[in-house]
């Protein structure tokens, strides 16, 4: 008989790593891409030298928080998550940092001191998790039930986009080139399916008046027959131009997603609508809930498990959609591959997901990994391997790690509106509804 291996999975440290991980133009409502964008990268220890990996975003209001609710894990066990999340709500958060704010000027909805905190948590949740699978020798899904599939599907995520960062700015290079245009986002398309096999296709919209974007997903259409189609503008429209969108795209649209800000504004375009909305901006929080799905503004939640509070959170809201029989979907924002791993590990655990999901990880030509995920037919394949399947290239960390150390800080916090004003001082963050 062979002794049972010594396994203790007592936290003895964690470690937070910020990064800054290149990222093209790409344009929103609220401006453009920076070259670099923050990301916290976690990495839990325990006594048996085990090491579970998370990530999370990495702006300055993150990072305030990752210290000490990382201390509250320290000296407890992996499994105990329940107990991490409950001592997370003793953490106190600066009141400045959610008094009138939004998160991330609105993109991601509001910002609670509660949102704040499971920002952080779902990092460490998602660590613990894969700390606990590598010791078990159990894939990250397993622990959370189990798979009931084998690929999760995600969706070519479109952007009008610039060829490349302003002149004179450090930024990385990218091969996409220009798409500022339906020409030009019908190509990028091609290169997404092309490169990754991506079967259905999200446009970022917001950018142009409507009937650019409208005349933009006309052009996906009949370039793609048949392929599930969404448009997004991040709240930018009335609900008139919202109501009008959804009448000369309905006969395409796979979904609409957040076309007005705030549920009142979104139940009243499901009213007059019988395209179905989607949103990650008025559904980001548990408490949002309850008026939206009692008013029906909604018909698919995006979840998001940064801001969720992690991967049992996501199979919360999931089983909350299907009780209400509201869809489920997956928001993305500029990720790396620990992320994915976590979002196809838990994606691949909800049973009615019936969309494909969100991801930003084609963008993204950097990485912590020694091995980048692939997609392959739009999938990614669901690992069966302890944890979440991952390996950290602390090489590749240190890089990115020492760009964060040395911006001067103009980097470290998201803005879009600030990278615009580099090549349009006049910019200010449009007031919505823009159109
Ligand atoms: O679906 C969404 O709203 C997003 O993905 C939000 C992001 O911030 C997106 O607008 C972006 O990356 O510019
Ligand atoms: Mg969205």
């Amino acid at each position: 008989m062979t002794a049972p291996t010594s396994r203790d999975l007592t936290v003895t440290e964690v470690r937070l790593t910020p990064v800054l991980v290149a990222d093209p133009p790409l344009l929103n409502t609220q401006g453009v891409h920076q070259p670099y964008t923050p990301r916290l990268i976690v990495e839990v220890v325990t006594a048996d030298g085990t090491t579970g990996l998370g990530e999370t975003y990495g702006d300055t209001k993150y990072l305030e928080l990752a210290r000490p609710l990382a201390d509250t894990l320290v000296g407890h066990q992996v499994a105990d998550l329940n107990r991490l999340f409950a001592a997370a709500d003793q953490v106190a958060v600066d009141a400045s940092r959610v008094f009138g704010q939004v998160d991330v000027g609105g993109l991601r909805g509001v910002q609670t001191a509660d949102k704040l905190r499971l920002s952080v948590l779902s990092a460490l949740e998602v660590a613990c998790l894969d700390a606990l699978g590598r010791s078990l020798g159990l894939p990250v899904h397993a622990l959370l039930g189990g798979k009931v599939r084998d690929a999760v599907e995600y969706s070519a995520y479109l952007f009008y986009k610039r060829a490349g960062h302003p002149e004179g700015v450090a930024a990385e290079r990218d091969d996409w080139g220009a798409a500022l245009d339906p020409a030009g986002i019908v190509a990028q398309a091609r290169t997404f399916t092309e490169r990754y096999g991506f079967g259905s296709f999200k446009l970022k919209g917001g950018v142009f008046p409507p009937d650019e974007e409208i005349a933009a997903v006309r052009a996906l259409a009949a370039a793609f027959p048949g392929h599930p189609l969404r448009l997004d503008p991040n709240g930018a429209w009335s609900v008139e131009t919202s109501v009008k969108v959804a009448e000369e795209l309905g006969d395409v649209l796979e979904y609409l997603e957040d076309p007005a800000l705030g549920i009142p504004a979104m139940a009243e375009v499901a009213a007059r609508t019988s395209v179905p909305l989607a949103t990650n901006m008025c559904v980001t929080t548990f408490a949002e809930i309850k008026e939206a799905f009692g008013r029906d503004a909604v018909q698919v939640v995006l979840s998001d498990h940064h801001y969720w509070g992690g991967l049992r959170n996501t199979q919360h809201l999931a089983a909350l959609c299907r009780t209400f029989g509201v869809g489920v979907s997956m928001h993305s924002n500029t990720h790396l591959g620990i992320s994915l791993a976590a979002m196809t590990h838990v994606a691949a655990t909800v049973p009615h997901l019936h969309h494909a999901c969100d991801s930003h990880y084609p963008w993204q030509s950097e990485d912590v990994l020694t091995e980048r995920l692939t997609f392959e037919r739009g999938t990614v394949r669901v690992s069966d391997a302890p944890g979440l399947g991952v390996t950290l290239d602390r090489d590749r960390l240190a890089v990115l790690h020492r760009r964060w150390l040395e911006d001067d800080g103009s980097l470290r916090d998201r803005d879009d509106a600030a990278a615009m004003r580099v090549t349009d001082p006049e910019w200010v963050t449009p007031a919505m509804p823009r159109w």
